[in-house]
């Protein structure tokens, strides 16, 4: 698995492919810079008169909901549809699912177009399910990967091909495959953006791989290796985000493989 990955990674930066962000105001800047320094091209576009085209000329659609609005959520149900219609793979980071009724609603209508892949952390896939009745703590999570799984499942049956649980373990599940990936630093969950890099750079792999099982896969072990190994040469999450992009930029055959932790 890790030759395969490996060979994932160097695919995207000899491919650059062209990837559409509908994402939030918090994280274009990041989501961007981390799309060039995995090696793919982005574009951040959500003006309803251009989106159709716009997802004509991309290879795979990301839709964060981060800081949507009534304009921005007409623009991502239209993007989806388009994508669906041309059959390219979408990517949906349900940021914040759970924290209003205004965001679970267009959760719900995002949910109904089938996304690809759901990239989201622990709490923000329990609301997506509706199988949790706990607080929200708006784009953070309350919850271990491991308590969403059964969540997971349920969103892998009903609505997507490929679900993503991020943390400190990311869980990767597909129809009837699953992955764990222990890699990453704690000192990522006080960057904000990572994980709407990390549903960007899954899209990055969703446009050249066939098999989303691995292109997710692919995504998560590179984000969770280079934020780790980024991490440690960080003072704190000022550098940290710096490091991270270099990382990204530069991580060698021999770094991947040696520190990658797949689990059961
Ligand atoms: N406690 C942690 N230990 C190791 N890696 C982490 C931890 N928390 C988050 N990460 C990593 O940070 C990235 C973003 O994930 P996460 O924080 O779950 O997303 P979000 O920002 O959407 O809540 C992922 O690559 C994940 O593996
Ligand atoms: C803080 C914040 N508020 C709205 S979107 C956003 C960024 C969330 O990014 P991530 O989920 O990747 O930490
Ligand atoms: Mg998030």
């Amino acid at each position: 698995m890790e030759n395969i990955l490996w060979q994932h990674i160097q695919h995207l930066k000899n491919s650059v492919p062209l990837i559409h962000n509908i994402t939030n105001y918090v994280v274009m800047n990041n989501t961007a810079n981390a799309l060039l320094a995995a090696g793919a091209s982005p574009i951040m576009a959500h003006a309803q008169s251009e989106i159709e085209d716009m997802v004509t000329i991309c290879q795979a659609l990301v839709v964060n909901i981060g800081t949507l609005d009534e304009y921005w959520s007409m623009s991502m149900i239209n993007a989806a549809k388009k994508a669906n219609e041309l059959g390219k793979p979408w990517i949906l980071d349900p940021v914040g699912a759970g924290a209003t009724s205004y965001r679970n609603e267009i959760i719900a209508k995002l949910l109904e177009l089938k996304p690809t892949i759901i990239r989201a952390n622990a709490s923000e896939i329990m609301a997506l399910a509706k199988v949790s009745n706990l607080p929200t703590k708006g784009v953070d999570s309350t919850a271990k990967s491991n308590e969403a799984i059964e969540a997971a499942k349920l969103l892998t049956k009903e609505f997507a091909s490929v679900v993503c649980i991020s943390g400190e373990t990311d869980i990767i599940l597909g129809k009837d495959q699953k992955l764990s990936l222990k890699n990453g630093n704690a000192l990522m969950a006080k960057v904000t953006g990572l994980g709407c890099s990390a549903s960007a750079i899954t899209a990055a792999f969703a446009a050249i791989i066939e098999d989303k099982f691995e292109a997710t896969s692919a995504a998560m072990a590179l984000m969770g290796v280079c934020g780790e190994i980024a991490a440690k040469n960080s003072a704190g999450p000022g550098s940290l985000q710096l490091n991270l992009l270099d990382k990204l930029y530069n991580i060698t055959e021999n770094e991947f493989i040696t520190h990658l932790k797949i689990g059961e």
